[in-house]
């Protein structure tokens, strides 16, 4: 298991793929999912999604003509297979590894890649785009398919695509519906409740054996298919909601198709194709198919498991991380609060609501990937006199930010926006990173914004930001384990004193930096400078005294896990600057570039956030005194 076999072996491209029997296509689907398992087993990644589309993979590159066709994957997550049929079987154990494979499609590694970024809902408007783009071109030989989970159908972008979509009639696009019945958990809303209604009523094997012989004798998919579904309908019409909700929409609709027998999928994708215009094909797949500890695993189907043992699947144990920390102190804030409630964006578990909803299941709220929805429900469930905590991945908010803006902060609102994931995440590459936050809210009138050093701090802080009601306030920290405790030496108005030095360097530590800036004060102690390290808590606003504090300094380097431009450090330089307080700070953080995947400390090291080149760097700056705002050109 994990290793590449025979047929797989023969696949260099979707021609080799092509040539293959029908007969071989069982085997090749096997081979796959023996290297899913054994690779996946000993990298961690996407398993069950991609479990659940070897199937809808091999049909897709066989009738379809990547890369000339373009195949487009939304939150991309699940194209492991469209990888392995693209050439890169063999590198499958360098996945999600620093210069390896990456988790998502990726332009560098294929011609057959397209969309690099794994925020949900995007595709249909690529493929709208894209599709239009080959009209304008007179390209009408060359067709776009998009596949598109369940969960992000529920992403309000979608919607807006579909809408044009249905309007242009001579576009060559394809809607893979992949329907798994699930996002993280299981899917949510009106619309999962159409998608859904075929598996809840008993003709569903009828219907998917309906549809597959009427997919041989009808001709192309449009009126003759609807007349013909539309006579027997009457019989089926639960069964059918999903072709009614569709169709309504003025899409033409093929389906439901069984997603896991790929001959049926040929024949819908060919029928689909040669209807020449929008159609969707609703395939109904289970997310870790054909492995079991996957099919049962009743959190999320091995949506994204760690490193596990292949034979029974058991993953090895998570350390206690800050999500854990987060979940037991929202548990506690709900006993106390009860106009306190909380919103998950489709990820109750990875987000830590999970014991939130199992001890308070009326005051949570998954609202599928819908950030924007969560942001201004939010803001009315505010309105309505609640405190709603809006828990996200730090990357996510950027498609909220002005709801955040405009529909809570202009109001004025107590609404609480928790983000996991800031900072460097790592293996899920560029558009994972949560190191865009702190830019971007800081432009936000009445956001306060709370950056903890570790557990304690958590608590303390999420505790402060619900009982804030003047205005939004929003509490950031990282993936992965918690840092051991930092205890404060003494106060710098309301920030921590975490080292008392001379005045030479003023250390501003942006929550879980605090390690690396205290490392880097001892270091620069052997060099004969003398460094103060406070931790402000609350980095907006920042507080006056550190203008005091910075004006007895001769520099001030401010450290933090984020993007540097417009961030923190650039607040710290426009605070002093106002003061008229002329000590040079140093910003030190992220790049303000997409960074490749690999792990976080690998990452931090290579941007430069560790203790000693922090030290290396303030030494010169200090030997130079140069008030340099933006970093190293190289960097
Ligand atoms: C905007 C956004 N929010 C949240 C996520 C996190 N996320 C990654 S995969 C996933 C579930 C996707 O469900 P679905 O589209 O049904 O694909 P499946 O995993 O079922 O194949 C979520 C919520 C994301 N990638 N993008
Ligand atoms: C939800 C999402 O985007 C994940 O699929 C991604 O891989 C992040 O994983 P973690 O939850 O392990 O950070
Ligand atoms: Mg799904």
């Amino acid at each position: 298991m994990g290793e590449r076999a025979g047929l797989l072996e023969s696949i260099e491209g979707p021609h080799d793929l092509k040539r293959l029997d029908v007969g071989d296509l069982p085997g090749l689907a096997a081979e796959i999912r023996d290297l899913l398992v054994g690779s996946v087993a000993r990298t961690g990644g996407h398993l069950g999604p991609n479990l659940g589309v070897v199937e809808l993979t091999i049909a897709i590159h066989r009738v379809f003509d990547s890369p000339r066709d373009k195949i487009l994957w939304d939150t991309g997550h699940q194209a492991y297979v469209h990888k392995m049929l693209t050439g890169r079987a063999g590198a499958f154990g360098t996945l999600r590894q620093e210069g390896g494979l990456s988790g998502y499609p990726s332009q560098a590694e294929s011609e057959h890649d397209v969309i690099e970024n794994s925020h949900a809902s995007t595709a249909l408007s690529y493929a709208d785009g894209l599709a239009k783009a080959f009209a304008l071109r007179g390209e009408h030989d060359r067709t776009v398919v998009a596949v598109i989970g369940d969960g992000a159908l529920t992403g309000g972008m979608a919607w807006e695509a579909l809408n044009n979509i249905a309007a242009a009639k001579d576009l060559r696009l394809i809607i893979v519906v992949n329907d798994n019945g699930r996002s993280y958990s299981p899917t949510i809303g009106g619309l999962a409740r159409h998608l859904s209604s075929l598996r809840m009523t008993r003709g569903y094997e009828d219907a998917l054996e309906f549809v597959k012989e009427s997919l041989g004798k009808v001709p192309v998919v449009g009126q003759p298919f609807y007349d013909t579904l539309h006579g027997v309908k009457k019989g089926l019409k639960d069964i059918l909601a999903p072709q009614v909700m569709f169709e309504d929409l003025g899409l033409k609709y093929v389906g439901p198709i069984d997603g896991h027998d790929e001959q049926a999928l040929e024949a819908a994708l060919r029928k689909a194709r040669g209807f020449g215009g929008p159609v969707i094909v609703h395939a109904l797949t289970r997310k870790g198919q054909g492995y079991t500890p996957a099919e049962n695993h009743d959190e999320d189907c091995f949506h994204s498991p760690g490193v596990f043992d292949p034979i029974t699947g058991e993953e090895r144990p998570k350390p206690h991380g800050w999500t854990n920390v987060f979940s037991d102190e929202m548990v506690k804030i709900g006993a106390a609060r009860q106009d306190v409630v909380a919103i998950t964006a489709a990820m109750l578990h990875p987000v830590g609501l999970a014991e939130f909803a199992e001890a308070y299941p009326d005051r949570v709220y998954d609202v599928g990937i819908a950030e924007q929805h969560a942001l201004t429900s939010a803001a009315g469930l505010a309105l309505g006199g609640l405190h709603p905590v809006v828990a996200l991945y730090a990357t996510f908010l950027n498609r909220a930010f002005d709801q955040l803006l405009m529909d809570v902060a202009l109001h004025k609102l107590p609404v609480t926006v928790t983000l996991d994931r800031a900072g460097v995440t790592g293996e899920d590459g560029a558009s994972h990173n949560g190191m865009w936050d702190l830019s971007i809210l800081q432009v936000i009138p009445g956001l306060r914004i709370a950056v903890p050093r570790d557990a304690a701090r958590l608590r303390e802080l999420l505790a402060e930001a619900v009982e804030f009601s003047e205005g939004p306030t929003v509490v950031r920290f990282p993936k992965g384990a918690v840092p051991a405790e930092i205890e404060a030496v003494g106060n710098l108005g309301e920030c921590d004193v975490l080292r008392a030095g001379d005045p030479d360097v003023l250390i501003i530590s942006v929550g879980p930096m605090a390690e690396v800036c205290l490392e880097a004060a001892s270091l620069l102690d052997a060099q004969g400078i003398s460094a103060t390290v406070v931790d402000p808590r609350w980095v907006k606003p920042l507080d006056e005294a550190l203008v005091l504090a910075a004006r007895a300094h001769k520099l001030v380097a401010v450290v933090e896990d984020n993007g540097r431009v417009g961030a923190v450090g650039d607040a710290v330089s426009r605070m002093l600057r106002d003061a008229d307080v002329d000590v040079p700070v140093r910003g030190f953080g992220i790049p303000q570039r997409f960074l490749d995947h690999a792990k976080r400390p690998k990452i931090l090291s290579q941007v430069g956030l560790t203790g000693q080149d922090l030290a290396r760097e303030i030494t010169e700056a200090v030997a130079k005194r140069s008030p340099v705002l933006e970093h190293h050109p190289s960097r």
